[in-house]
């Protein structure tokens, strides 16, 4: 790929993106967005293992210009990159959501957005030409959660991300130290007047708001309601896997919610040929949690899942530069990634496969060294 010459200082990565965030950031809103559960392992482990894994080249490709773009329940999407639900991207700068839906959506890349986000659905349907999935946390209050749904399924949302992994938000330790607090200004604006609506403390308000009670039974509840395909969020074991495909979701998403929920737990990526394997083709399998290069994306499609999602880096690039800054950080994402692919021979995602990678402690593909998983031919 040839690219312009970049001007001094701007971001050529996206821990980069990351840099500037930590400048332009009040450090307790560093903290909340970059910080994780506890001691922080598996939020260290979700970027580290990318390391460890090794890239097979392949001489004398002969791509001239690659095919980033996949299909995903019918929508065609540029690359195999989405943004994860993130919430309340008014905190990292006042474009906040509709911004990040302008520039995921003029990149033909969805957004998930969060229950929590600080715009309302409507606006940010409104802000993007891509598709847009909505995120759900079932609170107590089980009509809000509904309301949410039907609003979804009403201003064009395709899919809902049911987040299964969050009966309540793990410890952070940096927001008990910091006392950290959401500002005044930023509200979930899809909760206002609702009972979910709550206090400005995200960890205390969980342990009220949020329905504990909650099962598997949700995924078809919400299916039937809003006719909309359910996804679930945060499965990072064989038998979640078969648990969310025996409640009928459209697609799985392997995730430790960026290391924030229960710190010890495996690297997402860690997590994937376990999943991939058990679903057996019946969905799609999604990952987020640590993709912070295009080669991270060829190395989570490699093992097995359809596409991949990122979160924090959404955010980083907000505070950079606003709307635009996401903009440029999705494209550099989209470069790196058809980059990897034509040094690796690969014209399309779809060829991406087990052979393209080595795993730790293996000095053979991964083709050999792991089982049926890799298995993408699924619809
Ligand atoms: C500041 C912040 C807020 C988040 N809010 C939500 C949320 O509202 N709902 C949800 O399901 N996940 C939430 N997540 C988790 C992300 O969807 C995603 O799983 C995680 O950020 C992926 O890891 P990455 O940041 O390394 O890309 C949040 C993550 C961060 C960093
Ligand atoms: C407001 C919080 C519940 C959002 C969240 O999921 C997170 O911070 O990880």
């Amino acid at each position: 790929m040839t690219s312009a010459a970049p001007r001094a200082g701007e971001p050529l990565t996206l821990d980069d993106f990351a840099e500037h965030a930590r400048r332009e950031l009040l450090p307790e809103v560093w903290d909340f967005i970059a910080g994780g559960a506890g001691r922080e392992r598996t939020l260290a482990a979700n970027e580290a293992v990318f390391g460890t894994v090794r890239l097979r080249p392949r001489a004398l490709p002969g791509i001239e210009q690659p095919d980033t773009s996949v299909e995903v329940f019918g929508s065609s999407w540029a690359a195999p990159v989405g943004i994860a639900p993130v919430a309340y991207h008014s905190l990292a700068h006042p474009d906040g959501e509709t911004g990040t839906a302008a520039a995921a959506g003029r990149l033909g890349l969805p957004l998930v957005v969060s229950t929590f986000a600080g715009r309302t659905l409507e606006e940010v349907a409104g802000a993007a030409d891509a598709p847009l999935w909505l995120q759900l946390y079932c609170f107590r209050d089980a009509g809000t959660t509904l309301r949410l749904a039907l609003r979804a399924r009403d201003s064009g949302y395709q899919a809902l991300v049911l987040t299964v992994d969050t009966p309540f938000t793990g410890r952070r330790l940096r927001d008990l130290r910091n006392g950290f607090a959401v500002p005044a200004h930023v509200t979930p604006a899809n909760l206002s007047g609702s009972a979910a609506a709550g206090s400005a403390t995200p960890g205390a308000h969980s342990r009220l708001a949020f329905d504990r009670s909650l099962d598997w039974s949700a995924v078809a509840r919400l299916r039937d309601l809003s006719g909309l395909p359910v996804l679930a969020k945060g499965v990072l074991t064989a038998r979640d896997a078969e648990a969310a495909v025996g409640a009928g979701v459209a697609g799985i998403i392997v995730s430790n919610h960026g290391g924030r929920q229960l710190d010890g737990v495996q690297a997402s990526l860690e997590a994937l040929p376990e999943v991939v394997s058990a679903v057996r083709g019946s969905c799609p399998v999604f990952l987020d949690g640590g993709i912070r290069s295009g080669a991270d994306v060829l190395v989570a499609l490699a093992l097995g899942a359809r596409a991949v999602f990122v979160g924090r880096p959404a955010l980083y690039a907000l505070a950079a530069g606003g709307s635009e800054g996401v903009h440029r950080m999705l494209t550099l994402l989209i470069a790196e990634f058809a980059d990897t692919m034509v040094l690796t021979g690969h014209a399309s995602p779809g060829t991406i496969d087990a052979d393209t990678v080595i795993l730790p402690g293996h000095g053979r593909p991964a083709t050999e060294t792991t089982a049926p998983h890799t298995d993408r031919s699924h619809g």
